[in-house]
């Protein structure tokens, strides 16, 4: 292996440019399957009964969703689309999970249509839309009730997802949760399997995944002396934080289970009620870590005693993070991995946007246009939150396993830009 060459499960970066062109996504399939066994094996360990949803929307593709099968993991979609690639891939219907806090009538039916396990409900216009389609089939679903306990977990505003003020849900506080089982339990279209809650995204502590089970257990509590009712699942979702740069400390992904698991055994030792079985569902901690985006560098533009524009050949198209949350990544030039850092420089995109910009203030080798850039850490939301602005076509992706490349998403074409597009002459 030439030493100063950067090597993603074996196989050198250079070697998958000239393969596969750039901008290009390369997943590291092992560490898919590792983070995923992090979970899995973890509970295993404790004995308890769980599910580990993938959440799709992090990277959803036919390949990625056939390892997440093949890792036993259970599957959260969020619209037909997601939906509609689990069934290409052939996952098992009876492990979907359908969230969304505007699901359309058709989703609801396509949910409804192919059996799938549960449906997350999110508010009451869903309700009763969802148990007309269920009088119309004349059939039952399991749901989960999507709560927001009044977390704010620490992450930017843009992920947050638990605190009262959230589009997501049914607040616990104002009894908007309560009256939602209340309607659920008097419908007998309904087999409510428990409560759902995601406190928000990239979080790196357990405390505010504590604080929401207290909160979730209160009311759960309440409900057992109200209706007599008992969760039979509480699933926490997801949002464990992953290292994009050597600024994150992450805690090990079994961590969190333990506290998850310990914290919901105490409240019920506690409160007296059953053990229920608890799923989490987890999306960047899967397969953020294992992509890595690979672009070539074109122009420079040096501004002595400013800064030093390195252009890439992607950018916000690829990777809106940076523009949408101020996201931080990290890179190295994939050519010069053992050189000295020499230089500072920030990573433009090419989109027309003065926003387009991936990395500010990047130590670098001494760099130079036809170099690889590999920017690390973007195999959660960054594919599929790829964009068309500009008209840039989408990357491919090609997935590593056992030393061996694989395509398992072609790069778009021109073609693909306009195929939709119909002539006014
Ligand atoms: C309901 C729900 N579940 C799971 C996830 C996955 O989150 P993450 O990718 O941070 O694990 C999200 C996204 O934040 C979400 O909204
Ligand atoms: N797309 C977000 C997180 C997803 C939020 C989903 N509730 C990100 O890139 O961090």
């Amino acid at each position: 292996m030439p030493a100063n060459h950067l090597y993603i499960g074996g196989i050198s970066a250079s070697d998958l440019v000239h393969k596969y062109g750039t901008p290009l996504f390369v997943y590291d399939v092992n560490h898919i399957r590792e983070n995923a066994r992090s979970f899995t094996r973890t509970f295993e360990s404790l004995g308890v009964n769980y599910q580990v949803a993938y959440a799709s929307k992090a990277f959803s593709s036919i390949a990625m969703l056939q390892v997440a099968k093949q890792e036993g993991l259970s599957l959260d979609v969020v619209s037909q689309g997601e939906l509609y690639t689990a069934l290409k891939a052939h996952y098992p219907v009876d492990k979907i999970h359908m969230h969304g806090n505007n699901k359309s009538l058709e989703e609801l039916e396509m949910a409804i249509e192919n059996e799938i396990g549960c449906i997350v409900v999110d508010n009451f216009y869903e309700i009763e839309r969802l148990n007309e389609l269920l009088e119309k089939h004349q059939t039952k679903m399991k749901v989960l009730l999507r709560v927001t306990p009044g977390i704010e977990a620490h992450t930017h505003d843009y992920i947050l997802t638990g605190q009262e003020d959230s589009k997501f849900g049914f607040d616990l506080s104002s009894g908007q949760a309560d009256q939602a089982l209340e309607t659920l339990l008097n419908r007998e279209r309904f087999e409510v399997l428990g409560v759902h809650c995601h406190i928000g995204s990239q979080i790196f502590e357990t405390h505010g995944f504590i604080m929401a089970i207290r909160k979730i257990y209160e009311t759960l509590d309440h409900w057992k002396n109200r209706y007599d009712y008992e969760s039979v699942v509480i699933n926490l979702g997801g949002g464990f934080g992953i290292r994009y740069t050597n600024e994150d400390e992450p805690l090990p992904l079994n961590e969190y289970v333990v506290k998850l698991v310990k914290t919901v055994q105490s409240e019920c030792k506690t409160r007296q009620l059953n053990l229920p079985e608890i799923w989490i569902e987890p999306g960047r901690s899967i397969v953020g870590e294992a992509g890595t985006t690979l672009y070539t560098v074109g122009s420079i533009k040096n501004l002595p005693g400013v800064r030093k524009y390195v252009s890439v050949d992607g950018g916000m198209t690829d990777n809106i993070r940076p523009a949408l949350y101020q996201a931080k990544y990290d890179a190295v030039v994939a050519n010069k991995v053992n050189e000295p850092l020499v230089e500072q420089v920030s990573i433009a995109g090419k989109c027309c946007e003065s926003g387009d910009m991936l990395i500010w203030d990047l130590e670098v080798p001494k760099i130079e246009s036809g170099d690889v850039l590999a920017v690390r850490s973007t195999g959660a939301y960054g594919y599929s939150m790829a964009n068309h602005y500009n008209r840039f076509t989408k990357p491919a992706v090609v997935f590593i396993e056992d030393g061996q490349d694989h395509l398992v998403v072609k790069r778009e074409t021109y073609r693909d830009i306009v195929q939709n597009d119909l002539s006014f002459e």
